[in-house]
């Protein structure tokens, strides 16, 4: 069992405890054995289709060397034939794929054919409505939100489109303040406040950035975190502004922490303010969740369903993002086009017209299928800052799992030695944009440790027609970046860093739904081939309870410090009385830090001795509090 404060695994101790520890059955680590990457197709065929794999010994790879690959082909001809033999484009939507840059052998390619049927097949089964999510007994049908009828059946196809114009009119409503709030002085709804995280915000908020006006009828802005002083600054600048604000609280499961701390800080706000919230507050949730209960019995203005079957890392073509994107007068629909048409492109199971499929072959290869490298993506654009926030949780929620699905495909499996594969994958993702990068971390991307391969964005148009300006004879601030991106990829690449680039003409709802669906398809398809369950988190959990965990110690020492500070005279508690009187003595350092938290909020008080000194300090809490609530 380990405890919270991270002390070594101790025996499970007998007695009260406060419940600290978190639960984890294991193996000794000796029993472990990380998925070797497959030295041959049966392996992977191995991996992909029997019900236990045999557990595989750790190749030099895997003993924490990691792998790379030789120093690439640098002949300029035959790169040059390699990038026109291997470019994708697609023509309607003039986005490119450019795979040159990748390493990847004949013998790989050849190796993967059958991994790679198999991933189409299972992506075939999943658009079908298999339940694609086995730990969580789920279908997968995002891809169905911008083609209804891929949906299993009727009612499925009518929600999609029922939501969908809901959305559209709802928002149509809004902007011509035929929605208005009561007591706005701009008559409309100017401000959305949008409370929700992860991908109740990630989404929302990449598309934002990348796709709202300059001057949109409202104006986005976003809380997504528990942060108090965050929440406060979000308030501040609306100001009066709140009286026109909309806002959305965005959550599938409807009840989580950080979201419903948000929600009630800011109907706190509204009540401060005088302004009814209901009047302006929109749900977007599973419905009969905590939250869609809430919405529904306080009249608040409108609700948008949120379905199971749609991730919250894979809802930005739900009403999660769709409604947002809307009321910023956005064209929502291109977005679903330009998706469908990336969506039509990715079942192709023809590699070279497979723009999904040659990123995750890239992937697997650069990345030696378990992750032994990482994706920097560096769009060079700066409306698309925020893609790589949003990538890291589609790619890393996804694939950063510690079992395959042989490991889970029968849950109620007792954790045994042959069942128990431990593979711990991931693909891990970070960058923000070029140039600026090249300014920040590049040095250690072309001469540093080499862990990496790259992902450039490169969007041709630099600016919308008619602002073309040569700030020196024939040469444009775009010429620059352009010139940046490719100097710095060909840069990387003569020091063998390998790279991927993806090319669209500009930046516009179907570029971007293009892209969301290209790595949504990428992610479920190099999912297939590590065999993993990209559709599942069960590691957040983990900590969602550990927090839980900490806040319900946090209550016990309140109340010890409260009995001690109702005696006369007070009696200020040293830790060690503290954890004592909690029956936690083990849970000492955590109690340490929740008395340095609360006594930095002025919430207790530091009667001896200084955090410094964690043995010296002496608690209480200044005043006695009898009411109740406090046993409670
Ligand atoms: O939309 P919800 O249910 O509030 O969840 C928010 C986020 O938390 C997670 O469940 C766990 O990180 C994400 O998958 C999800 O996007």
């Amino acid at each position: 069992m380990a405890s919270i404060s991270g002390a070594a695994a101790a025996a499970p101790s007998s007695g009260a405890s406060c419940g600290l520890r978190l639960r984890r059955d294991h193996l000794p680590r000796s029993s472990y054995f990380r998925l070797a990457r497959p030295s041959s197709i049966t392996d992977v065929s191995r991996s992909c289709s029997s019900s236990s794999s045999p557990p595989r010994s750790l190749t030099s790879k895997q003993s924490g060397h990691a792998h790379v690959h030789a120093s690439v082909d640098k002949d300029p001809v035959r790169l040059w034939n390699r990038y026109v033999e291997w470019l994708y484009q697609h023509k309607q939507l003039g986005l490119f794929v450019d795979v040159s840059r990748i390493g990847f052998t004949e013998e790989f390619l050849r190796r993967m054919e059958a991994p790679m049927e198999r991933a189409f097949a299972a992506m075939r089964e999943l658009e079908k409505g298999a339940i694609a999510n086995p730990d969580e007994g789920r279908m997968v049908g995002h891809y169905w939100l911008r083609n209804p009828a891929l949906a299993p059946n009727s009612f499925l196809r009518d929600k999609i489109e029922t939501t969908l114009d809901h959305i559209l009119a709802f928002a149509s409503d809004v902007i011509s303040a035929k929605i208005r709030p009561p007591s706005s002085p701009a008559g409309r709804f100017t401000q959305i406040l949008s409370i929700g995280i992860g991908g109740s915000s990630l989404g929302p908020q990449f598309v934002a950035e990348a796709l709202a006006p300059d001057n949109p009828p409202l104006m986005i802005r976003f809380i997504d975190n528990t942060d108090p002083a965050g929440i406060d600054h979000q308030i501040a600048q609306l100001g009066p502004e709140l009286a026109s604000t909309l806002v959305i609280v965005i959550s599938k499961s409807g009840g989580t922490p950080e979201t419903r701390n948000g929600l009630l800080e800011v109907q706190k706000a509204f009540r401060d303010a005088g302004l009814e919230f209901s009047k302006q507050g929109v749900a977007i949730t599973q419905e009969n969740s905590l939250l869609d209960n809430t919405a529904r019995i306080e009249g608040w203005l409108a609700r948008f369903p949120m379905f199971d079957w749609v991730g919250g890392r894979t809802s930005e073509m739900s009403a999660v993002g769709l409604l947002p994107a809307a009321l910023q007068g956005i064209d929502i629909k291109e977005m679903l086009v330009g998706a469908a048409q990336m969506d039509e492109e990715t079942r192709n199971t023809e590699i070279k017209a497979n723009p999904a499929a040659l990123l995750a072959l890239c992937w697997y290869w650069a990345s030696d299928g378990i992750g032994s490298k990482d994706m920097v993506v560096l769009p060079y654009k700066d409306s698309l800052l925020l893609l790589s926030r949003y990538l890291q949780q589609l790619v890393m929620e996804s694939l950063g799992k510690e079992f395959d699905l042989d490991g889970n495909r029968v849950p109620n499996r007792p954790l045994t030695y042959d069942s128990l594969m431990q593979v711990n994958q991931g693909l891990t993702v970070y960058g923000n944009k070029g140039s600026t990068d090249q300014h920040a971390y590049i040095q250690q991307l072309r001469e540093g440790v080499h862990n990496f391969f790259v992902t450039f964005i490169e969007v041709l148009r630099d600016r919308p027609p008619g602002h073309e300006w040569e700030l020196e004879p024939s040469v444009t601030c775009g010429d620059y970046l352009f010139g940046m991106l490719h100097g710095t990829r060909s840069a990387l690449y003569a020091n063998d860093r390998e790279s991927i680039t993806v090319t669209v003409q500009e930046v516009n709802p179907r570029a971007v739904g293009a892209l969301v669906a290209l790595y949504e398809r990428a992610v479920g398809l190099y999912a297939y081939l590590i065999n993993i369950n990209a559709y599942h988190q069960p590691g957040v959990e983990a900590g969602k309870k550990a927090a839980g965990e900490v806040l319900a110690l946090q209550k016990r020492i309140l109340l010890v410090l409260n009995e001690a500070s109702c005696k006369d005279p007070a009696e200020p508690l040293t830790l060690d009385q503290i954890a004592d009187r909690c029956h936690c003595p083990e849970e000492i350092e955590m109690i340490y830090k929740i008395i340095q938290h609360m006594a930095a909020n002025d919430r207790a008080l530091i009667a001896e001795g200084n955090c410094g000194s964690p043995r010296s300090i002496k608690v209480y809490l200044g005043e006695c509090n009898v009411d109740d609530d406090m046993n409670s």
